[in-house]
């Protein structure tokens, strides 16, 4: 397998996923960071800093107009850019209907979300059937329909890290599971109304690589591996998807490969020299607003 350092984003990320915690407290607190985030930066950094926000569904709506009082936060500061996103949606494929408790994308997409979490190991773990391969394309779908970009999780099982074979077939097998029917989830994507090939020219997502063993346990993997297991991760998307989506004018050079599972204010000093990795994915830390701020600190002064 080569090692293409051309792939990689054109910025970084930041990916806060909250899981089942927040509360408006934290909703204000995270405003405050971001103003003194941006109020604090070197507006001469070449390279931007995204920070995807993933609040419980109730805190979206809350998050984002305390984010919009900022006023023109994003403007000010080209470097760094805050955007919202959610956990999950429904597999249910309809944007509205008689499906209690279900959340569509259209909705997602209506209160300003631009982001979406999809096949989180947590999901697939509390709810399988939803999660099944038929359900993730039907939720990527939806996704594209409705102008969301999908943060698609990948992983594998600690059992299968002890080997690298057994870790490149694993992702090997999930990602071309999950843009299996590329064509098809595309042109279905295209039947909205308000979407055709002139405004919908471009198709997005974003990789996250997360070993489930990694997840909520304070172990890091060794940077070493996710090194290497990020390189094949990129070569996987080149060779066997690429040719596929080149026609939708996806750009392979901006497919953005993100990290998560026990990242920390102190590990993050180590992780951030991997040039594999466009950004991370974090769950404790970011509830966290002292070390979610150094970990942002670390990702604007070391990837590029
Ligand atoms: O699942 C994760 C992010 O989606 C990682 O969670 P932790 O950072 O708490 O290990």
């Amino acid at each position: 397998m080569m090692i293409d350092k051309k792939i990689t984003a054109n910025k970084k990320y930041v990916i806060c996923n909250w899981k089942m915690n927040g509360s408006v407290l934290l909703c204000e607190e995270y405003c405050r960071m971001i103003e003194n985030l941006v109020s604090c930066n070197d507006k001469n950094r070449i390279m931007p800093l995204e920070i995807i926000v993933l609040p419980p569904n109730p805190y979206i709506n809350i998050f984002s107009r305390l984010l919009d009082n900022l006023g023109d936060i994003n403007m000010q500061n080209d470097i760094i850019s805050v955007r919202v996103g959610a956990q999950s949606i429904s597999s249910v494929d309809f944007d509205f209907g008689s499906y209690t408790g279900e959340v569509s994308s259209k909705m997602l997409h209506d209160i300003g979300c631009s982001y979406i979490l999809i096949n989180h190991y947590e999901s697939k773990k509390i709810n399988p059937t939803c999660n099944s391969i038929k359900n993730i394309q039907i939720k990527l779908k939806n996704s594209w329909k409705n102008c969301l970009i999908p943060i698609v999780c990948i992983g594998h099982t600690i059992e299968e890290h002890d080997s690298i074979n057994s870790v490149q077939e694993k992702v090997f097998n999930e990602i071309n599971e999950i843009f299996s029917n590329f064509d098809f989830l595309i042109n279905e994507s295209r039947k909205n109304d308000h979407i055709n090939d002139k405004t919908f020219s471009k198709i997005e997502f974003l990789l996250a690589y997360e070993p489930s063993f990694t997840i909520g346990s304070d172990k890091l993997q060794e940077i070493d591996k996710v090194d290497v297991i990020c390189s094949i991760i990129k070569d996987i998307v080149s060779n066997n998807i690429e040719s596929n989506i080149q026609k939708y004018k996806f750009n392979i050079n901006m497919l953005g490969l993100i990290y998560g599972g026990s990242i920390d204010q102190f590990n993050i000093k180590y992780i951030c020299n991997s040039s594999k990795i466009d950004g991370f994915l974090i769950g404790r830390k970011s509830l966290d607003i002292e070390s979610l701020t150094n970990i942002c600190y670390n990702v604007l002064n070391r990837l590029s």
